[in-house]
């Protein structure tokens, strides 16, 4: 249902058809606030590499290659729980860096950002993992220690690197379908304050829906996200934008990019920052709507937050955006610290 753009088409030597491909880009984010992504940029090796460093054998829906790997270095989120707490994010929000255990942070209390409601506390049903860039100048990574598992940070490392220059590449047609100087988005993002996050979703019963959620409905906070997931579904965005109502985005595989748009962007040049949430996918809902003990696959993601320089402020890009609030003059920095703080 939801528009899959190829991103190949920016490369191309006729410039007519790439800078149609970067109005679609535009057109399409305008309209739903987010697009599905094909030949991105980050390879599909990279992103292989990084689901069989995070997600067990059995719960991949796609061929894993390296099948004789030893267990451990497979599978963060396999370990006892005692292993993966030894490189434990810290119990506030900031540095929003290492391993958060099931039950711990609650998207909801972020839920209602921007339309003020007041909405039921939903726990997130999640275990995940937090990355920055490996020279960030504010906050150092929090690696697992060396024998707990060894492929996990040159994994992430590397995997942040092509992220990153795939990030550049589309906020330079970004930037060129608004109409804007190529460089205009690109030039906000030279410090690599950005974020990658590996979210587990345990197994539950279908009954455990009525009450708790994956993950509770949010927009992200940053500029651009690039995320990844794996066949087993629950992605849904708020559809149509403001509605309430939330639509399954079918997962079109590992290797295909969701790109949303986040909060900094909406900022800067009005382009809608996507509503989203993890839930019981559509096809397992049922008329009745009874929910019982059946169990509702785990499922496993990759969120690669792309996000401005922390100096970098957030007034709009665009001349004919109206400024509305108190923080669109905040910096960048000032905005993800305040977001953050809501969800721990
Ligand atoms: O797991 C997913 O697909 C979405 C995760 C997400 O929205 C987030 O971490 O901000
Ligand atoms: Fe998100």
């Amino acid at each position: 249902m939801f528009e899959q753009l190829d991103f190949a088409t920016f490369y191309s030597v006729d410039t007519t058809q790439r800078d149609r491909f970067c109005q679609d880009l535009v057109s399409s984010l305008r309209q739903n606030g987010f697009v599905r992504l094909i030949n991105h940029g980050i390879s599909s090796d990279d992103i292989d590499r990084a689901f069989e460093t995070v997600c067990p054998p059995m719960s991949r829906k796609w061929k894993y290659r390296n099948a004789n790997r030893d267990f451990k270095s497979r599978d963060f989120f396999e370990l006892p729980l005692e292993e993966k707490l030894k490189s434990p994010h810290p119990p506030t929000a900031n540095p929003h860096r290492g391993y958060t255990a099931f039950g711990i942070e609650n998207v909801s209390a972020v839920s209602n950002y921007g339309n003020g409601a007041k909405l039921p506390v939903l726990n997130d049903m999640k275990e995940s993992y937090d990355i920055g860039y490996e020279h960030d100048n504010l906050y150092a990574n929090i690696w697992p220690p060396s024998g707990v598992h060894d492929a996990f940070e040159p994994t992430f490392t590397s995997f942040f690197a092509s992220a990153y220059n795939a990030e550049i590449a589309i906020l330079q047609a970004l930037s060129l379908g608004l109409r804007l100087p190529p460089q205009t988005l690109s030039q906000l993002h030279v410090e690599k304050a950005n974020e990658l996050r590996l979210t587990h979703y345990p197994a539950v019963s279908r009954k455990e829906f009525s009450h708790s959620t994956r993950i509770a409905a949010h927009t992200d906070f940053g500029t651009i996200t690039l995320l990844f997931q794996d066949c087993v579904g629950g992605l849904q965005m708020e559809f149509p934008r403001g509605s309430g109502k939330f639509v399954d985005v079918e997962s079109g595989g590992p290797h295909e990019c969701i790109l949303n748009v986040g909060d900094c962007l909406e900022k800067w040049t009005g382009l809608p920052s996507a509503r989203h949430r993890v839930h019981l996918p559509e096809r397992l809902q049922r008329d009745d709507d009874q929910m019982d003990e059946s169990m509702v696959d785990e499922r496993y993601s990759i969120a690669y937050f792309a996000k401005p320089d922390r100096a970098a402020s957030l007034r709009p890009l665009l001349g004919d955006l109206k400024h509305s609030d108190e923080e669109g003059y905040m910096t960048a920095g000032e905005f993800q610290r305040m977001r953050i703080s809501q969800t721990y």
